[in-house]
Formats: C-alpha cells, structure tokens, sequence
C-alpha cells in the first residue's frame, strides 16, 4: 500500500495456531498452509498492483546466493534467531543491499537500517549470548523451576527418547578407564548408563501400562536420588534432596516435606527465561479456571508422568525413531511439565503449571500484534529513508516500555573498524564447483598480487603459505559450493579479507572457456584500519544503545567473529562428539569445548 511495486516474500514455514492472534495476514483455516503463500495471497487483495512473488523455502538454502539477494533494492528481516539474521547480514552486506532489521519482544520493538561502509551492520556489535547453567546445577543441584525444565527437556527426554548414545557412550567410559581415569566414578557412569538402557529398552517393547514409566520413575527420582544424597559433602552447604516413592504417591501415603501427595505443589512467579521477564504470576491466578493453568499436586505430576510416557513410548513403538521437545507437542509439553515439577518437588523447588512450562521450555516471548504493527510501520518508513539515500534522517527507532514517551531513537553509529563481516572485501566467483579448483580461484583472484595468504571457509582452513595441497582439488570435493564464502586472509593483517561468493556459471556459458569467471576488476582490499584496544573496559555497546534482538533460541558464536586457525576436517567441526553437540544443539544446548581440568562438572552448557 506504501508503494512498493515488486515484492518477494519469504519464509520456511507453515502457520500454527499460535501465530493467529499476532497479525492480519491469516485465518484459522490457514493453520498448516505456508505463511509465505497465504501472507502474499492475503495481500495481494490489498493492492492488486502490486506483485507479490512467494517462495517457501529458507533462506540459508544455496539458490539464495549473492546474485539473487543482488536482484533487490532493499530487504526487510522480519526473523526470529539470530542465525538466520547473521545470514542475512552477511548476504547484503557481500550484495551491497539495504537491509532493514528488526524484531519485537512482547511490548518492546527494534528497526534498525543497515547500509555496508555507512552504517553499523548486525555483527558489528557484540550480541547478547543466551543464559547459561553450569551442568551440575542441571545434573545435580537445581535451585529454579527454570534448572528442572532445562533437565526434563534436554537431558530426560533425550536419554529416554532421544538418539542411541549407547556405543559411543561406552567407548568413552572404556578410553577413559584406560587413561587411567578413577575407577570407581567409571563404574558408577557406567551403572547409571545401564539402568538407563534399562528404561529405554522398556520404553520400546510393548509392556505391561505402567511398567516402562515406573521404571524410569524408580530410576531418576528415587535411585539417583538416593546416589546423590550418599555423597555427604554435597549438602552440606545446601539442603538435600529428598527421593520420592511411586507408589506412595500413587496410593496417597507419601509425605513430602509435611505435605501429602494431593496437595498442590507450592507455585510461584514464572521466572526470568533468557534475559527476558516472563510474564508475572498474574496469569496463573486469572486463568486459575483453566486446564492448562492449573496448579498441579504431587499425584496429578505422577499421573501425567506415566500417561505422557506411555504415549510417547507407543510413538517409539509405532516406528518413530526419536523424539524430541517441542512446545507444540502434547506429549512432550506433558512429559516436561511432569517430569520437571517431579524433580522440583524432590529439590523444593516450586511447581509450574503446563501453560507456565510450555512459555519456559518454549522460550516463548508473547508476541502482541499492536507492537508487531507498530514495528512494521517502522521498518517501511526507515525503509523509504533508506532508498532515498537520506542517510542523515535514518535512525535505529525503539518501542520502549513507557507510555509517555513510546518510542526513542538513536543515530546510526560508523561500522566497527574491526567487525569480520562488513569489513570484508566481498567479490564473487562465478563457477562449475565440481571442475574448478581452489587454486583457480585463489590465484585468479590474487592476480598479481603476491602476498602471504590463509584461505577459510568459515572456521575451516583450506590452505595457508605452508600448505597449499588443496588447490589442487574441486571446490566441491572440499564442499566449498553455491552460497558459500571462500576468505582469503592477508598473513601479516596489513590488508582486509578479500571474501568470495560462489555462485553458479550463467547457462550461456561458452563450454570451452574455463569453467569459472573472475570478477573484473579484481577486488582490492584496502588497508586494515588497526583498533586501538581501550585501557579501561567501555560499557557494552549492546546494553548502551540498544535491546538485544529477540532470539528464538539458536546458539551462535559471540561476535565479532574472529577466524583462527581452527581445523582441516571436512567438516569444521572441532567438538569431539558431534553427533551429540548437534543432538545437543537442537535441544537448544551447547557444550563447550575444552574444560580446562577434564571434569564433566567444569563444562558449561548454553541456554537458549
Ligand atoms: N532461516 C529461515 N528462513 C526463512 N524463514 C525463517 C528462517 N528462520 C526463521 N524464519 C521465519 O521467521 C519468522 C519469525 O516470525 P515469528 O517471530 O512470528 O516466529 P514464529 O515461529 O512464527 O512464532 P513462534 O516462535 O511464536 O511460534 C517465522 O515465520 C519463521 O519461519
Ligand atoms: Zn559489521
């Protein structure tokens, strides 16, 4: 309606339920459809001159190169994880395209124009990292309901449900034992390891109702329990757990802390989940009346602990593979929500309804459409400033918590000199990656130029001056392919990172000539501007200025990235386990790498 003749609209995925009450774009009968085709459809109606071209895919996919984000004058994020806005930055910043981002979380709101060598760009400024929790106070020692959802959703669910960690789990307690590790700890991992293949092997044959959920009951709130309160030193400090009895609670004689099984488990505020404040415990006590909103007792946890096992292992035997948390499955939500007041009540720890659990396991920040509106107004008008070049009137505008004054804006800082993705030099490499190789780009881009160079393709190094076997191979058998970057990284730092698109040769191209184009003219970076590094730490640009972006919970690396020399497999990968960080990652988990004294405790795992 604003004017803007030629729209591309893109998203991955379909409309839930939950998106209804945040827009105007979709109705009930929606629900499954993809946001992409239905939003366009909708909108076409507005302006019918206006041409709205869908595309239901992710933007990550390799078709969305350099040359197509090229193709547009301007691109509008409307993304919820920072992954995905990473890499959309990154895109205009390699396409020279105007960007506009933005996000809303609850009643607050961002936009902020980005324009490469004019304005800060998403990366130039440190973002805030999602919460983390040691791994013993999730294994261990919880303290907040928040400590029991973190366990039941990512360390329960996927030991009962999830992947198979058995061999590899075993190989690791072996190695250890051979590397002289305390034996008496490998044999007590390796006990805890059997009764968990215990469970899992009763969660996948078809058994008697209660069998498989008691067993995993007997194991986690009552034997584990037990092991931690015979290591006497641990609570000393702190008050113990107390283990709990399955058919005492079931059959009412179980007394907990003075307290009998049907009695409610005490409830209080939802607590602070990933930086943001969840909403206050007004919601409990309004929708009291509700199902979902319901405060549960010790036997009603019980109750659906064993019907939310049962269906999930029904699913297992039904042939589905693993399962994992999501917020909009029942019977994960069920599982999480009573295996988690479960511990909280052995921990004396409040309870938490389903409705307060599924916000916490969800990460769900309540999105509101008046904001939601307000900020898509901000983002056409910065937008229009944008494409009329009015670089001096553009400004990061903020919808802040305060009624007398809405909205606050801030002038557009200069690029961070040392920022790894506007700095660049981007050019881009037009190829067949199965015949070319990276010594015919690398060369070819270098030209004349014949300086120390490191080539990267994110975190993995391909080549550096004394090591250049790989220029010899394809592009593709090194999986550098469309979409991709190759960084050529000046050895000594005096010149900026020359950063390459690859992208796929036109159809036209001439069978006999080489089956790459370079750009011409080459690029040339210019020199690196060296950072003074301040004496005294300066207060954090991000909690200066500015709200974090609202994240739906990927994990990334801090920022600015700085490339090292990190690996040479194929995958760039230096965990040690990456079939487990990924299973982890997925929960929303991260292990990091590299705990400095060798014990499980020292790691630290990342909430999102
Ligand atoms: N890599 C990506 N490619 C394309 N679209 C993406 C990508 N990552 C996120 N999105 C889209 O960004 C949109 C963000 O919108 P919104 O914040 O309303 O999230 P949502 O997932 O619909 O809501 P909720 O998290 O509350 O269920 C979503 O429609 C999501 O599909
Ligand atoms: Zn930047």
């Amino acid at each position: 309606m604003t004017g803007f003749g030629d729209i591309t609209l893109l998203d991955l995925d379909t409309i839930d339920l939950s998106n209804l009450n945040r827009q105007f774009l979709f109705r009930k009968k929606d629900v499954k459809q993809s946001k992409a085709l239905v939003a366009a459809h909708t909108a076409s109606a507005f302006n019918p001159h206006v041409r709205i071209n869908p595309i239901h895919a992710n933007i990550k996919d390799p078709q969305f190169d350099m040359s197509w984000f090229r193709t547009f004058d301007i691109v509008l994020n409307a993304l919820d994880n920072l992954d995905a806005r990473r890499h959309v930055n990154k895109m205009c910043m390699a396409a020279g395209v105007p960007l506009v981002e933005s996000g809303t979380a609850g009643y607050l709101g961002q936009v902020q124009p980005i324009l490469k060598d004019r304005t800060e760009c998403f990366d130039c400024v440190t973002k805030q990292t999602p919460k983390t929790f040691p791994v013993c106070t999730i294994r261990s020692t919880p303290s907040q309901p928040i400590h029991c959802i973190v366990w039941a959703k990512s360390y329960l669910l996927s030991q009962l449900f999830g992947e198979d960690e058995d061999a590899s789990g075993e190989a690791e307690l072996n190695e250890a034992l051979q590397q002289g590790e305390n034996a008496q700890e490998i044999a007590t991992l390796r006990k805890e390891a059997q009764a968990f293949r215990r469970v899992r092997t009763a969660l996948r044959s078809p058994n008697d109702n209660e069998e498989a959920a008691k067993l995993a009951f007997e194991k986690v709130f009552h034997s584990d329990i037990l092991n931690l309160l015979s290591m006497a030193d641990m609570w000393k400090m702190r008050a113990p757990p107390v283990s709990l009895s399955f058919e005492g609670i079931k059959n009412g004689s179980f007394v907990l802390r003075g307290k009998p099984a049907n009695a409610t488990m005490p409830n209080g505020p939802v607590a602070a989940v990933n930086g943001q404040n969840g909403h206050d415990a007004s919601t409990s006590s309004t929708g009291a009346g509700l199902k979902d909103q319901k405060a549960l007792t010790l036997q009603d946890n019980l109750e659906l602990f064993i019907s939310s096992t049962n269906r999930l292992a029904a699913r297992l035997q039904a042939d589905e593979e693993t399962i994992s948390f999501d917020k909009d499955d029942d019977d994960t939500l069920d599982f999480v929500t009573a295996a988690s007041n479960l511990r909280s009540a052995a921990y004396n720890i409040d309870g938490k309804t389903r409705w307060e659990v599924k916000e916490m396991a969800g990460n769900i920040i309540p999105a509101i459409a008046t904001t939601n509106a307000i900020v898509s107004g901000l983002i056409v008008l910065q937008a229009l400033q944008l494409l009329r070049k009015a670089y001096g009137t553009m400004k990061t505008v903020m919808i802040q918590y305060k009624p007398t004054n809405p909205l606050s804006s801030a002038t557009l800082p200069p690029p961070n000199a040392s920022c790894a993705v506007c700095r660049d030099t981007f050019t881009e490499v037009l190829c067949d990656p199965s015949k070319t190789t990276l010594g015919d780009v690398v060369q070819g881009i270098l030209g004349e130029d014949e300086r120390e160079v490191s080539v990267f393709e994110e975190k993995r190094i391909l080549a550096d001056p004394d090591w250049d076997e790989n220029f010899e191979r394809t592009l593709e058998s090194l999986n550098v392919t469309r979409g991709k970057f190759l960084n050529i990284v000046d050895e000594d730092g005096e010149l900026e990172t020359i950063s390459i698109g690859i992208g796929i040769l036109p159809s036209n191209h001439p069978g006999d000539l080489p089956p790459f184009v370079l750009p011409r003219p080459l690029p040339q970076p210019p020199k690196r501007v060296k950072v003074k590094l301040p004496t005294t730490p300066l207060p954090s640009p991000a909690k200066a200025t500015k709200r974090p972006a609202p994240d739906d919970g990927d994990i990334v690396e801090q920022q600015p990235a700085k490339r090292l020399k990190t690996s040479t497999n194929g995958n760039g990968s230096d965990l040690s386990s990456p079939r487990k960080s990924r299973q982890l990652e997925e929960d929303g988990l991260i292990v990091l790498d590299g705990s400095e004294d060798g014990q499980d405790d020292a790691e630290v795992i990342i909430v999102d």
